[in-house]
């Protein structure tokens, strides 16, 4: 029976504001789930490409005109009317005031706090995808200077997201820099990850735990307790093993060559956006020899967006 369920092929769309805070639409009176909220869009029509078929919802349904859309999750979803195929896209720039053109209710949401109910079931994890950073920093204090790294936190009105990963340190020396660095984030409204053996982290003062590749695979189940818990990986098999143990992110790379693993091969920007086509229900962020201003052009390529090592401490 649930085989012969049709797959319909949706596009949907998250208008971004500056400040981070994105839109929400009411679903139309009879259609399924009427009233629910959704991101808006609708289905792709036969012969269309996801990108032209958001352009066209958004001009049916509100009558904007999208002009910088990335493309950023893809998610499969059983409902009892129909399985959907939704591919999410981001929109930063457009033209025009949405209009309710089927006579829709638009709310703008703050990520991590959405105030409207009910929510299109699919939706949840891609509502907390939208509370991730656009910019990963990851600590190098060996190259990148421990007082160096503190003094450029410390002087950030908000300090953003940021990974430990200390490899060379020992536990006790790894859990002196955690509490370090969670001192100077957490007060101001930023969030600490440590990339270490998930056995060592009880009772540390981190939001999440980053997973290496090696540590990934060694896994049967994501860890529990903690709010985020992402992922290292270098191919496909790694990007859909972060997702069946339902992690929150995951990093791809190396984009490009990077002096921290010189002897791994890049993907290039072509080869990053290629492993990403398998529809990938997890955000993602680009690493590997990144620049901040690598931002769009990662986007542009599918990464929800990019994580910094030694490019964030410059
Ligand atoms: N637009 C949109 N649809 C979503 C989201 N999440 C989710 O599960 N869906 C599902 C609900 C529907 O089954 C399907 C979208 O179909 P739809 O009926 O809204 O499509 P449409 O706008 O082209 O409508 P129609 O005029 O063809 O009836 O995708 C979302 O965030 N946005
Ligand atoms: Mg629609």
């Amino acid at each position: 029976m649930s085989e012969s369920k049709p797959v319909i092929s949706v596009v949907a769309g998250a208008l971004m504001r500056a400040d981070g805070s994105f839109m929400l639409g009411s679903r139309p009176a009879g259609k399924p789930y009427a009233g629910y909220w959704e991101f808006p869009g609708g289905k792709v029509e036969p012969g269309e490409t996801p990108l032209a078929a958001l352009v066209r919802e958004f001009r049916e349904e509100m009558g904007i005109e999208v002009s910088h859309a990335t493309p950023w999750l893809t998610r499969i979803h059983h409902y009892e009317h129909a399985s959907v195929h939704l591919r999410f896209f981001r929109i930063w720039a457009w033209q025009g005031t949405p209009q309710p053109h089927e006579g829709q209710s638009f709310a703008w949401q703050t990520p991590g706090h959405h105030s409207v109910t009910p929510m299109l079931p699919a939706n949840d994890p891609v509502l907390r995808s939208l509370q991730l950073p656009d910019v990963l920093q990851i600590s190098c204090v060996s190259e990148c200077g421990r007082d160096h790294t503190l003094e450029v936190l410390a002087q950030r009105d908000n300090p953003g997201w940021v990974m430990v990963r200390e490899p060379q340190k020992s536990r006790e020396q790894l859990a002196d820099f955690v509490a370090e660095v969670a001192d100077i984030v957490h007060p101001r409204g930023g969030k600490l990850l440590v990339n270490t053996d998930p056995a060592w982290i009880r009772g540390w003062p981190v939001d999440g735990l980053h997973l290496s590749g090696q540590r990934l695979a060694a896994l049967d189940e994501r860890p529990p307790h903690l709010a985020w818990v992402g992922a290292s990986a270098h191919s496909s098999a790694e990007l859909a093993r972060a997702a069946a143990l339902g992690l929150d992110y995951a990093l791809l790379g190396h984009v490009q060559p990077t002096a921290s693993h010189p002897q791994q091969a890049t993907l290039g920007w072509n080869g990053f956006a290629r492993l990403l086509q398998n529809e990938i229900p997890l955000p993602v962020f680009a690493i590997g020899g990144l620049q901040a201003a690598d931002l769009d052009t990662a986007r542009t390529h599918g990464a929800h967006g990019i994580a910094l090592m030694r490019g964030a401490w410059r």
